[in-house]
């Protein structure tokens, strides 16, 4: 098999070889055939975030506890019973902006995982009147319906002890079409949430707050930028306008700036972007038809809890798990050819173990947290522009990895390179986030699994996994 050094000229700058760190005290192991070809992790994971909830440099770090934030009973019982502790940094820095009055439009970047959901969350909870509990008075925008059938979760997770609380989804086929949104707290995605407001079956006149989670894919003009604004011309105009991303491209940024208008900000720079308890590594593949064998080989050898594996098409999700399943694995497949019903119900049985390889396209890039999932392979290269113009999508880079590693666990990528161009841009991305790349080769498996397995059975990220990051408010 070809070395990939001998068919490329690596550049000076090209991702360096370094061995992971581990956090191995955290790990009671374990683990259990299920004979399916692949093997379940059983390990008992001991949650300690104590420790990196200490550190200065963790994006967890908070010096406060949730009651100094001054948020209500109700919410603070909800937070106990969700096992919240502390506040993670965004949480800690944004809560007090974005609940001061005269309330305040915010821009806040947080590196994946580390509780952007919760801030807004709880913004939102402290300012809905719940005596007007069919009144809708916070509108959350994300680009998936799973992603906003998740974050409805979370409202109505934290909101639990909020009496009267009525959470609706206004994604497609939540709300009849001759029915009415009747909640104080709505979250969709801005197609079905522009239809029910045309056709009058939202009514927005009371709304306080708008939320746009994944702000920057949200508001891109190729994307869906011209939705985000009819929605907004068709709220009223007072309404606290909260954006939350990992990623702010400057281009986007200069338009979020416009779209939240003095706004609080917090941003990161891109090398602090990188979360530290994710173990960055590619597969150095002889060329594009060997991926499969070496994905078949991965699986095989290793003991992995959760994986998702992220594709460039829906055809090669299709044919990537007709090829496993024939193979002898149990995989799922979830993208957006798939029916609303059945999207959720595969990505029920993702999040309750039910099954444990998740094969998807950017749909699932961004947003969704499952913490078991322990490893990401990027079987393509992420790229965006059209076709002949296409580059390297960092951004997309950033999220899809970020489906593991969540607050403060541990976790593994792994990213395929076959050729030159693939190779490039992955040094690419590497080069923009300032990252070192742990590389595999499908040459030596003892190698790569020792490499994998180190990281993987370890619970959690050490303090000194967590990136410099200091947000700047
Ligand atoms: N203060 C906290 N204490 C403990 N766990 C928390 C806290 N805040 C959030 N979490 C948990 O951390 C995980 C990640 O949070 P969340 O999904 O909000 O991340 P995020 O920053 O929105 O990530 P992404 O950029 O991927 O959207 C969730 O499982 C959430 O329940």
């Amino acid at each position: 098999m070809a070395d990939l050094a001998s068919r490329i000229t690596k550049p000076e700058d090209a991702p360096a070889v370094s061995a992971p760190e581990t956090a191995p005290e955290t790990q009671i192991d374990g683990g259990e055939e299920l004979g399916t070809g692949l093997v379940q992790s059983a390990f008992d994971v001991e949650i300690k975030l104590s420790d990196l909830q200490n550190d200065t440099e963790s994006p967890l770090f908070s010096v406060s506890t949730f009651e100094e934030l001054g948020l209500s009973k109700e919410i603070n019982d909800g937070l106990l019973a969700m096992n919240f502790k502390k506040p993670s940094k965004v949480q800690e820095r944004a809560l007090p902006l974005m609940l001061s009055n005269p309330p305040r439009n915010m821009i806040a970047q947080s590196q994946s995982g580390t509780g952007k959901t919760g801030a807004f969350v709880l913004t939102v909870l402290s300012r809905v009147d719940l005596t007007k509990p069919t009144q809708p008075q916070a509108l959350l925008l994300a680009p998936s319906r799973e992603l906003a059938r998740q974050i409805q979760g979370v409202v109505m997770n934290i909101g639990q002890f909020c009496k009267d609380l009525i959470v609706e989804a206004a994604i497609p086929g939540a709300i009849a079409r001759d029915g009415a949104v009747k909640g104080s707290v709505v979250v969709g995605t801005p197609g079905t949430v522009i239809d029910l407001i045309r056709r009058k079956q939202f009514d927005v006149s009371q709304l306080k707050v708008l939320v746009i989670d994944e702000a920057d894919n949200m508001l891109d003009q190729q994307g869906m930028g011209e939705q985000c604004v009819r929605v907004k011309a068709l709220i009223p105009k007072s309404t606290q306008i909260l954006l939350f991303s990992a990623t702010f491209p400057d281009k986007v940024m200069t338009f979020a700036e416009k779209y939240a208008p003095n706004a609080n900000q917090m941003k990161l720079r891109h090398t602090e972007l990188t979360v530290k308890g994710i173990s960055q590594m590619y597969m150095d593949c002889p060329d594009e038809q060997k991926k499969y064998e070496v994905l078949c080989k991965l699986y095989g050898l290793m003991t992995i809890g959760s994986s998702v594996i992220f594709v460039r098409t829906r055809q090669s999700a299709n044919e990537i798990q007709r090829r496993m399943e024939a193979d002898g694995h149990k995989v799922s497949v979830l993208h957006g050819a798939y029916e609303g019903g059945d999207r959720d119900a595969l990505l029920d049985d993702f999040r309750t173990g039910r099954s444990k390889v998740l094969i998807t396209t950017n749909v699932l890039a961004r947003g969704i947290d499952v913490s078991s999932v322990s490893m990401v392979i990027n079987y393509d290269i992420p790229m965006k522009g059209p076709p002949g113009k296409e580059e390297p999508d960092s951004e997309t880079y950033l999220h899809r990895i970020g489906r593991t590693g969540r607050f403060g666990r541990v976790g593994v990528s792994i990213s395929f390179v076959y050729d030159r161009r693939s190779y490039q841009a992955l040094t690419q991305i590497a080069n923009f986030y300032g990252i070192d790349l742990i590389q595999l080769s499908p040459d030596d498996w003892d190698e790569t699994e020792k490499k994998v397995q180190d990281v993987i059975k370890s619970s959690r990220a050490k303090p000194d996994y967590a990136p410099s990051a200091v947000a700047k408010v």
